[in-house]
């Protein structure tokens, strides 16, 4: 039976710059627990995160640095699926001033991370128009497993908003990787359908940008015009370029950017100092 596709709800956002540039911030894999003090791999997430945002609101103070429009977060909000999970991820958020989108990740409970954002008064939206941008948020979980996929709805949703705003700069967000980023262990839960994602995007003539979460890292790199960025984890991050599960030494991050009006885009990956939360190198997965 043909299901009828989603329809592309848009919401326009005016950037508070001026000049139009809009600039965001990536809170990514907090990996939340319902107790404040469990531990992952060595760090309690709730700690790390908090320190993430108490740094995010100390940068703002300390260099006056323009007002973020809007945060992003790209998935793995919680790590236990629990209620109390998401009901503290708000509380992070809410210390944050600007609104807040999200999408799940592979370890999120997508039903329970809807009811509770909502209940905080966290937006469900996934279609930003703002200033020359559009920003899209895709679903990328598969129940049940580790790696992703985009639904026929969800690339409908792609479609669409590539057809109705084909001037507009793209910045897609999913959890999953488009493109490996050289860990082995960790490109094998890759986004699995990205080519018919990569096919839709080689039309776009405006900038493209795809985001995503799930690799606790740091990447940026190009392929056939699209850039691919992926950002640190708000607690533990895995090592680059390992063949096996590997933990890194770089302190827990987030991602700022700046969406300028031609499409050019900059972007600083920002860390704790060093030492902060120092993890259990001797895991070998979770
Ligand atoms: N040692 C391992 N080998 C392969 N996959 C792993 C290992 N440890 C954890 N994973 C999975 O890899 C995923 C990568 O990031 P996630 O936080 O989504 O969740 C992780 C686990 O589901
Ligand atoms: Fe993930």
């Amino acid at each position: 039976m043909n299901q009828t596709p989603p329809q592309l709800e848009t919401i326009e956002i005016a950037p508070q710059c001026p000049s139009g540039v809009v600039e965001l911030l990536q809170i990514t894999d907090t990996h939340l627990f319902a107790d404040k003090n469990a531990d992952f791999l060595g760090i309690a997430p709730w700690q790390s995160g908090l320190a993430v945002v108490d740094a995010i609101l100390e940068n703002e103070q300390l260099s006056g640095t323009q007002p973020h429009d809007f945060i992003l977060a790209t998935g793995d909000l919680s790590q236990d699926h629990s209620r109390e999970s998401y009901r503290h991820f708000s509380e992070l958020m809410g210390k944050l001033a600007p609104p807040v989108f999200w999408l799940p990740g592979n370890h999120d409970d997508a039903v329970l991370m809807q009811a509770e954002l909502d209940n905080a008064g966290i937006s469900n939206a996934k279609h930003l128009l703002c200033g020359q941008w559009q920003i899209l948020l895709l679903d990328t979980q598969l129940p049940g497993e580790t790696h992703g996929e985009l639904s026929a709805a969800q690339l409908s949703l792609l479609a669409q908003a590539l057809q109705q705003y084909p001037e507009h700069h793209l910045l897609l967000a999913v959890h999953h990787q488009g493109i490996p980023v050289g860990c082995a262990w960790l490109d094998q839960h890759n986004l699995r359908n990205a080519s018919a994602m990569k096919a839709l995007l080689a039309d776009h003539q405006a900038s493209t940008v795809v985001l995503c979460g799930h690799v606790h890292q740091g990447f940026d790199q190009g392929e056939q015009g699209v850039r691919y960025l992926a950002s640190p984890s708000t607690c533990i991050q895995f090592k680059p370029l390992s063949d096996e599960f590997a933990l890194d030494t770089m302190a827990p991050g987030w991602r700022a950017m700046s969406l300028y009006p031609d499409g050019r885009l900059s972007t600083q990956v920002w860390r704790l100092p060093p030492h902060f939360f120092t993890p259990d190198f001797s895991a070998t997965g979770y």
